[in-house]
């Protein structure tokens, strides 16, 4: 038999790049929807007297363009951060279709993070509202899958509020500011900031000149204060290496940190709700990303007063039955909003991807 090829963490994490990754995972919803993959409920093997859980998620795939036997072995060891290892580890495995034989171990770390942000990404792009602004994105917990959402959600959405400064050089201002909103996409604010009627202009901007000022609006909120604020300090640091300088902002309060936002992704394990339909903007997409047998990251009412769609309905229905149990009605798969069986949810409404994983 041939050796088995093994592909590492390091290899993978080369090769992956968000726009092929998000076209492979909308592939992949739709081909659940339409029933084309195979893919059975996972085996959660939990492990007595501690949280951690063995998942074994196999799966088969026969399309036009490719076929595929696998399985990803996923471990899920929530206190791992303490000997500084992911909480979530995978290792996916090929096998020959024909034969069986095993031909492929890759691991599935760094895929299960990206796969995972994808989802939410294509989630967003289709039950949001087509004509809606992506203006403030909030993000619940500072770990793993909230790094991975807010680096993949830049790259689709670039969540950006533009305010311009008006050069001004005759009035002497007692306070240098003052501001207005437009109604149209972007918030028009302001600034009048005096200069020198000597200014020599090295810089080449005149009295008059609107200059475009753009700014992040990117809110992390944790509940360990501190990791959220090293979170944003990373990520900035990240932007600025790609020439993009772009502001993260962590939150106390969750409350502030939700209110304004767009799109809102939640990242934890919380068995108490923590989102609060009270606090929501109208209209606000919702991607809750953290699942686990009493997960609920957001309340009751918050569920109840919007469209939820999902990523596997079977798997969904097995595992989420809490959610179930407390009357969440989930609408239907995403694969069936992105091959237009289903039709994207009206405008207006707070819609929320519950994601499951696969
Ligand atoms: N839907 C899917 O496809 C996938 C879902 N997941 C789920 O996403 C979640 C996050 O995974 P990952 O980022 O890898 O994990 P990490 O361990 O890297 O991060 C966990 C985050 O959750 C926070 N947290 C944990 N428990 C609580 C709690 N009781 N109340 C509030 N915050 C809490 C932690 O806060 P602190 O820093 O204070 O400890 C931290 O911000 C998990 O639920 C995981 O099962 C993961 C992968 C795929
Ligand atoms: O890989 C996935 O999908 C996971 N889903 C739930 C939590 C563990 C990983």
């Amino acid at each position: 038999m041939a050796a088995i090829k093994q592909i590492t963490r390091e290899a993978i994490a080369k090769i992956l790049d968000w726009n092929s990754v998000i076209s492979a995972v909308e592939e992949a919803m739709v081909n659940v929807s339409e029933r084309r993959a195979v893919q059975n409920l996972r085996s959660i093997t939990a492990i007595p007297k501690t949280d951690n859980i063995l998942f074994a998620m196999p799966g088969y795939l026969n399309t036009d363009k490719s076929t595929a036997l696998g399985c990803k072995l996923v471990t899920l060891f929530p206190n791992n951060a303490q000997r500084n290892l992911p909480s979530i580890l995978a290792n996916i495995l090929l096998f020959n279709e024909n034969t069986g034989v095993l031909e492929v171990i890759m691991d599935g770390t760094e895929i299960t993070a990206w796969r995972t942000a994808a989802a939410s990404v294509a989630a967003t792009k289709y039950m949001r509202d087509v004509n809606s602004q992506y203006k403030t994105l909030a993000i619940v917990g500072a770990g793993t899958q909230a790094k991975i959402h807010a680096i993949a959600f830049q790259h689709q959405f670039k969540f950006v509020k533009v305010s311009y400064n008006i050069i001004w050089d005759f009035i002497t201002l007692a306070s240098n500011s003052c501001s207005s909103s437009s109604s149209g996409d972007e918030e028009l604010v302001i600034n009048m900031v005096p200069i020198s009627t000597n200014s020599t202009r090295k810089n080449k901007r005149h009295a008059g000149d609107i200059v475009p000022n753009y700014s992040e609006e990117v809110h992390i909120w944790n509940r360990t204060y501190k990791k959220g604020e090293i979170l944003c300090e990373e990520l900035h640091r990240q932007s600025k290496i790609q020439g993009t300088t772009k502001e993260y902002t962590p939150f106390q309060n969750l409350e502030e940190c939700i209110k304004d936002a767009d799109v809102i992704i939640t990242t934890t394990s919380s068995p108490i709700p923590l989102v609060q339909y009270k606090w929501l903007k109208p209209g606000v997409h919702i991607n809750a990303v953290g699942v686990g047998e009493a997960v609920m990251e957001l309340d009751e009412e918050t569920y109840k007063s919007s469209v939820v769609f999902i990523d596997h309905l079977a798997g969904v229905e097995h595992e989420l039955r809490h959610l179930a149990e407390k009357g969440v009605v989930f609408q239907g798969e995403i694969g069936s909003i992105i091959n237009g069986t289903t039709p994207r949810p009206s405008s207006g409404q707070i819609t929320i991807f519950q994601s499951l994983g696969t």
